[in-house]
């Protein structure tokens, strides 16, 4: 479903990301972790068009979309959520939902002169939401939201775009144990028969929901595998023990 080769991002002549080869079968979940400053970042911004490679290429569902603008890449199928909120605090949690449901028929743009058009997109809505747990806050204001239900929002948003590739960034940053788990159960339940590629710190996030591992240390590949493979890695042991104090 997506594959790298030699993907390699420069800045000023420092790589962030250097010679990364990631393959990620179809219907697999995979993570991306690395101590601080590892180049995840980087590369996701990469696979979703956010920065251009410096060299090497990226491969989704068959085609090279390598230097592709982010809507084309997003067209093509690859959706994100994002760390950081980008919720209208004074919009119905619904709407939300209703509107991503219609940006991609370009009704989205037009909504302000289409209120009767974007009824047709709420049984649909509605269903997103009971997937991600948030049915009983569809009237809501996003603002009211806590921070737990914002993240399942955003991840609405997300699915409302049916992508082929779903990419995570941090799903539980920022959240307490018991949101930690709410959204390990989450994640599991909308990537069954989606492929999936996440970044978290986490490794309990990690352990529970990943099928393959990619450990990323100053830009480069450390090493791949099933979370138990890299765990007991020892490379991976000392990277990980290195940032530990
Ligand atoms: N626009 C930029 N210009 C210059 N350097 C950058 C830029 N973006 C990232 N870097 C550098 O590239 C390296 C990798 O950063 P990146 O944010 O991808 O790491 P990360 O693994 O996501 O880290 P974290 O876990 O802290 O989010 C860092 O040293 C960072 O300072």
């Amino acid at each position: 479903m997506l594959e790298t080769s030699a993907l390699t991002k420069e800045f000023r002549g420092f790589r962030a990301v250097s010679e990364v080869d990631l393959a990620v079968e179809q219907g697999t979940v995979h993570a991306l972790v690395g101590p601080n400053g590892a180049g995840k970042t980087t590369l996701f911004n990469l696979l979703t068009g956010f920065l251009t490679p410096t060299s090497g290429t990226i491969r989704f569902d068959g085609r090279d979309i390598t230097g592709q603008q982010p809507e084309q890449i997003a067209h093509l199928g690859v959706a994100r959520s994002f760390q950081i909120t980008s919720l209208f605090d004074q919009m119905s949690v619904v709407d939300h939902v209703e509107l991503a449901l219609a940006s991609p028929t370009g009704l989205g743009y037009r909504f302000w002169r289409s209120a009767g058009q974007m009824r047709r997109f709420r049984e649909r809505a509605m269903a997103l939401l009971g997937e991600v747990g948030l049915a009983d806050r569809a009237g809501a204001y996003a603002g009211s939201l806590a921070y737990g239900q914002k993240r399942a929002l955003e991840l609405a948003l997300a699915l409302a775009l049916d992508p082929k590739l779903l990419l995570l960034d941090e799903p539980t940053a920022g959240m307490g144990l018991e949101d930690v788990d709410r959204t390990i159960a989450l994640v599991k339940k909308v990537s069954a028969g989606r492929t999936v590629v996440f970044v978290d710190h986490n490794m309990h996030v990690v352990g529970s929901l990943a099928d393959t591992v990619t450990v990323l240390q100053s830009g480069k590949v450390l090493a791949q595998g099933t979370y138990d493979q890299v765990r007991t890695d020892e490379r991976v042991v000392t990277a990980y023990l290195g940032q530990a104090g």
